[in-house]
């Protein structure tokens, strides 16, 4: 297998060197769509996917783009990349996938070779796997091919599902033109045709034909050629060198017809028993291969320092990102009541103002040192805080995700003020986050347990440590933007109500698992569509992150 190390290239001059809250590494490839990069943050090594100038100016692929991306969240199983962040209203939009230390498919035989028998039937079974998830979600990947399948020692990852779809109805927009690599595609999307779950089949055939020979089913050269293949010839499928128990599915999987092709659950029953000794059932796989994900990221849902999100290298972004800690307008005033007035509009500014100055405030001085001890604190679901006048020494100590709840009660009243600068410190390992530029209530959410020192720079500023073990009881209404919502439990569903949109027209809401962090639905709440349901996939500790309105959670 590959190294990491030979796949990463170094960033060209005047490529980003941040992406929201990710700091570029390398370069790993680029494609139709855009370059990719390797990159580290809040969730450790992530692979952002940073979208073409073309595309980025295009409308209507802003518009499909988002959609897609919200539809990536419904996607489950272990055989698919996890989609960890994003920024979509960034110059150019970009967004990060965990990173799978592996090389794509294409890269893999280029430079290893072909696949054995053995391996076929684990590529064959973890592929129909993916498109299992992807069908299930209601999504169609519609670009699969051997450089869209990240070969694990594990077996195959499918990374890029679904958002094929904006980028095909930019560039038919543009050239009218078929887009794509010939080859993979089906015969239906080569003469203009909507994709279906059925186009993906056959590009999993095309993909174990290439597995098996090195050589896709319609052969290689000028692409009229190939495409030409696609639409007329019969496909090469070499059964001496494809295993036995795929010659049926894959011949299948490559007929002309959709309709005759078989579907992801057919391909799994097919391959069910097949494969190779030693290799566990399916269900009992996907238990191991999941515990293998990332750990826990850590300080999951926190502010990064003002200004990191795009540094001066950097060519997309806003930095405003649903589900990251710069998603949203400040808030609205000082006392997280929800009201607008002159000190929402101050803190704008202020805050607008800070961004520039990113080293200034990470080096803000730090004028009183407050240890919170929320030792003796009720631990029964609902919340143990100590407030910032309390100088007590002691320590706060957190053995599950936990809550931070800072309360800015400066008199702003005077200018001069920056908000409240909070520095995090883990006191065992000596990591810090310092979050910048806060009014009124915010509330994180922090999945790294540990032992914890906050310092801040105004004694105004009430920091609160919560401990959020059980449900707090629905419905409940949060204030504008008061940071995120409490935890609790969902049964899958999730409906939410805006009661505020804080001045706006639409309200940006993301679902995060309370283990982890990690982002399980997102949806846009509109004036015209305040009520909107978010699937947590399954039941779960939930928390509704950084909404940037007023909300009411009418169901978990
Ligand atoms: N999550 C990830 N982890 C590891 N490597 C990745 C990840 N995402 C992408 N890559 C690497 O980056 C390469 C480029 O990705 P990209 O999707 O742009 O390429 P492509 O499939 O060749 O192009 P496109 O589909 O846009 O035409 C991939 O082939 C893969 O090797």
């Amino acid at each position: 297998m590959d190294t990491t190390d030979a796949r990463i290239q170094p960033p060209r001059p005047g490529e980003p060197t941040t992406l929201g809250r990710h700091r570029v590494i390398g370069r790993l490839g680029s494609g139709g769509m855009g370059v990719v990069y390797l990159a580290d943050g809040p969730f450790g090594k992530v692979a952002v996917k940073l979208v073409r100038e073309e595309l980025a100016d295009d409308p209507d692929f802003r518009r499909r783009f988002q959609r897609e991306v919200q539809a990536c969240f419904r996607v489950g199983g272990t055989r698919t990349v996890r989609l960890v962040d994003f920024e979509l209203d960034a110059d150019r939009p970009w967004l990060a996938t965990e990173f799978v230390d592996a090389p794509n498919l294409a890269t893999h035989i280029r430079t290893i070779g072909r696949l054995g028998e053995d391996d076929q039937i684990t590529l064959a079974t973890g592929l129909a796997e993916a498109l299992l998830s992807i069908h299930a979600s209601g999504l169609i990947h519609r670009d699969l091919k051997p450089s869209n399948v990240l070969w694990t020692p594990h077996g195959p990852k499918v990374i890029d599902f679904g958002i094929a779809a904006a980028a095909d109805a930019a560039a038919l927009t543009v050239s009218g033109q078929f887009v794509g690599t010939p080859g993979w595609h089906s015969p239906e999307q080569v003469s203009g045709q909507d994709a279906t779950p059925a186009t993906d089949v056959f590009a999993w055939g095309a993909i174990l034909c290439f597995a098996a020979t090195g050589e896709p089913p319609f052969g290689s050269g000028p692409a009229p050629a190939v495409l030409h293949r696609v639409l007329l010839a019969e496909p090469t499928i070499d059964l001496d060198a494809l295993a036995a128990p795929l010659h049926g599915p894959v011949t299948s999987s490559l007929a002309r017809d959709p309709a005759e092709r078989p579907t992801a659950v057919d391909l799994l029953t097919a391959l069910v028993g097949a494969l190779p000794e030693g290799e566990p059932g399916l269900a009992t796989r996907q238990l191991q291969t999941s515990s293998a994900l990332p750990p826990t990221p850590p300080w999951s849902a926190t502010v990064a320092p003002a200004g990191a999100g795009q540094g001066p290298g950097s060519a997309a972004g806003t930095g405003k990102s649903p589900g990251s800690a710069n998603a949203g307008p400040p808030p609205a005033d000082g006392d997280g009541s929800g009201g607008r007035g002159k000190r929402g509009r101050r803190s704008r500014a202020r805050i607008a103002a800070l961004a520039g100055v990113a080293s200034i405030v990470a080096g803000a001085a730090v004028i009183a040192a407050v240890v919170l001890s929320l030792q003796g604190g009720d631990d029964d679901g609902g919340s143990s805080a100590s407030s910032s006048s309390d100088l007590d020494a002691g320590t706060f100590s957190a053995d599950a995700p936990w809550r931070l709840r800072i309360d800015n009660r400066i008199d702003s009243s005077g200018d001069g003020s920056s908000g409240c600068t909070i520095v995090v410190s883990d006191v065992t390992t000596g990591e810090s986050r310092t979050l910048s530029g806060l009014w009124g209530t915010k509330t994180y959410q922090v999945a790294q347990t540990g032992e914890f020192r906050f310092d801040v720079n105004n004694e105004q500023c009430e920091v609160q440590g919560l401990r959020t073990t059980g449900d707090t009881g629905l419905p409940f209404a949060q204030e504008s933007s008061v940071g995120d919502t409490e935890a609790f439990h969902t049964e899958g569903t999730v409906q939410v109500e805006v009661v505020d949109f804080n001045g706006g027209d639409k309200c940006e809401l993301a679902l995060h698992a309370l283990s982890d962090g990690r982002m399980l639905d997102f949806t846009t709440a509109s004036i015209n569509e305040n009520q909107v349901s978010l699937n947590a996939g399954q039941p779960d500790q939930v928390y509704l992150a950084e909404p940037s309105c007023g909300i009411r959670v009418l169901s978990g």
